[in-house]
């Protein structure tokens, strides 16, 4: 029973692949079949295009008719709706006109009657890896008819060039053709930087990520540019590199993930797939398929490419040797006493109210009680004060990232924990090296509005995965009694309540009971 969000989520997500289909076996259908099925969803298949085709050579590109092309749409609608839809090779501007018709029409009607979204990634593929084309007469096609329909574009640099009609010869020609295209299409984009070509490229896989159009996460990460950088693995073998990028993207979004995450895990999925790429024939061989993942190295760096605020590179917070245990968030410096004789070691004062009389007076009588008690008092979002009153620690949310001296609170040794509510908000937070990163809000909470949507104990899972041992991880929103076993088999290492305790007759009681059964719970199943 402790289980049982972990067994739901066994449920596949449908996810669609309409692309070429490549007789090698590396890229197109069969590069999108494989990664869909190994990121745990249910892949289906619309093929626009059969191609004979090698790891050297595309000697034939022959369209499907327009009554096939349209007869799977319908049928897999019918039965098999999906929650994200990958679009790579179309043949000519006919099927491109034909499919953008279908998506405007029917797909835009089964959302309307069933109010669903569903993500479309569009890898406007125009040559292979041989480096032979698809559309043999070299006509550029038009793919303004997708224009508000997309989630996402994912050009390479030769593809992007071709959609802006010049040539782009450095990193902010680049970057501007990449906005271009995004107001073009109005659409975000991903501009792919992973081929071998100029310097700007040449020692890094970096692509950049324009992001116009995102709902559901953080107004900071919205209407930015971003570069992701990850190490350029040296391999011959990308065969189908595009594909497997977008189709991870696709799936991962399939997942429930917004696109941020889903573009940062995809990058890290073709990043591991070059890892152990490996030769087929006499020409670049195909990606490994390595499953969802989990080692931190494959994931990029993300820095912003843009004037809004940016991190600071090269900084480290204090370690924190013991553990957090449970985890005590409160607004009240008579609670915070109640709790610290009640036994608690790690608490946090939180006052959201800016004008709370006597504020600056409670933070430093917290800061004080802290010591006496040998116990770590974080204070919530006040870090100048912190700092003045030389409190333990200090509890930063993402925006408030970019307002503190983290320097300062770094070189004055103060702890510090950082809120994340995503894969891209944790890894912005490992990229500056907290003390602790606490993950939220894991289940409904009626304590604050919040941006995103609960995380749930799947992508907790999966963030645990990729983070524990790296850095003390809290999870927050929603915990209580009930929920302590089921969070706990996570493997999280550590839980932060407010409700479960301050709204308790008796909060020195409840604290003791959490924490004992935190301590206790029996996750050896
Ligand atoms: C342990 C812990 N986790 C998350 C938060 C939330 O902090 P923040 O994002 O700064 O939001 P506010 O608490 O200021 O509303 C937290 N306080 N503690
Ligand atoms: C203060 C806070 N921060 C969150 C985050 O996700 O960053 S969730 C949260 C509220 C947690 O309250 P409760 O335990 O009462 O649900
Ligand atoms: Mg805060």
């Amino acid at each position: 029973m402790a289980n049982l969000e972990l067994t739901l989520s066994a449920l596949k997500p449908v996810v669609w692949s309409i692309a070429g289909s490549d007789s090698g076996g590396g890229a197109g259908i069969q590069a999108d079949l494989a990664t869909m099925n190994d990121l745990a969803c249910h892949a289906c298949t619309v093929i626009t295009t059969l191609t004979a085709q090698s790891s050297v050579a595309v000697n034939l590109v022959e369209p499907v008719s327009d009554e096939m092309l349209l007869a799977q749409l319908d049928t897999l609608l019918q039965d098999l709706p999906p929650k994200a839809i990958k679009i790579g090779l179309l043949a000519n501007q006919h099927q491109i006109d034909l499919l953008s018709r279908w998506l405007a029409l029917d797909l835009h009607d089964h959302m309307k009657r069933n109010g669903t979204e569903v993500a479309v990634i569009l890898d406007p593929v125009m040559i292979a890896s041989c480096g032979d084309r698809f559309d043999g007469d070299e006509s550029r096609l038009d793919f303004t008819p997708f224009t508000g329909l997309l989630t996402l574009i994912t050009p390479n640099a030769f593809e992007l060039g071709e959609l802006v009609g010049r040539t782009l010869d450095d990193m902010s020609q680049y970057h501007l053709a990449a906005k271009d295209l995004s107001q073009l299409l109005e659409t975000n984009v991903l501009a792919k930087g992973g081929d071998k070509g100029p310097a700007w490229r040449a020692n890094a896989a970096q692509d950049i990520f324009v992001c116009t159009r995102v709902t559901a996460c953080s107004e900071m990460h919205q209407h930015r540019s971003f570069l992701l950088s990850s190490q350029r693995i040296p391999s011959n073998n990308n065969h189908g590199t595009g594909c497997t990028l977008s189709s991870a993207i696709a799936s991962v979004m399939a997942s429930g993930f917004v696109l941020h995450d889903a573009i940062a895990v995809a990058k890290a999925y073709v990043t591991a797939g070059i890892k152990h790429s490996y030769p087929v024939g006499e020409g670049p061989g195909p990606l490994s398929r390595t499953g969802w993942p989990n080692d931190l190295n494959d994931f990029p760096i993300i820095s912003s490419l843009d004037d809004g605020p940016s991190l600071p590179s090269g900084i480290k917070f204090k370690a924190i040797d013991e553990r957090l245990g449970l985890y005590p968030v409160v607004s009240q410096l008579s609670q915070l006493e109640t709790l610290l004789r009640a036994g608690a070691k790690t608490i946090q004062l939180r006052i959201k109210d800016a004008g709370e009389p006597h504020l600056e007076d409670k933070i430093a009588q917290a800061i004080t009680l802290g010591r006496d008690y040998q116990a770590k008092v974080f204070i919530n979002d006040y870090w100048e004060l912190a700092l003045k009153y030389n409190a333990y620690g200090v509890h930063l949310g993402q925006e408030d990232l970019y307002d503190a001296d983290l320097n300062r609170i770094a070189d004055a040794n103060l702890a510090l924990g950082i809120s994340s509510h995503s894969y891209f908000e944790l890894l912005l937070a490992s990229q500056i090296m907290p003390s602790y990163i606490a993950l939220g809000h894991i289940f409904p909470t009626t304590t604050k509005v919040m941006p995103s949507a609960p995380q749930g104990l799947m992508k907790l899972q999966h963030y645990v995965n990729l983070f524990k041992g790296h850095y003390p991880l809290v999870a927050i929103g929603g915990i209580d009694a009930s929920r302590i076993e089921t969070v706990k088999l996570t493997g999280v290492d550590d839980v932060a309540v407010v409700r479960a305790v301050t709204e308790s007759e008796q909060p020195g009681v409840a604290y003791q009971a959490l924490s004992s059964a935190w301590e206790q719970a029996d996750v050896s199943q």
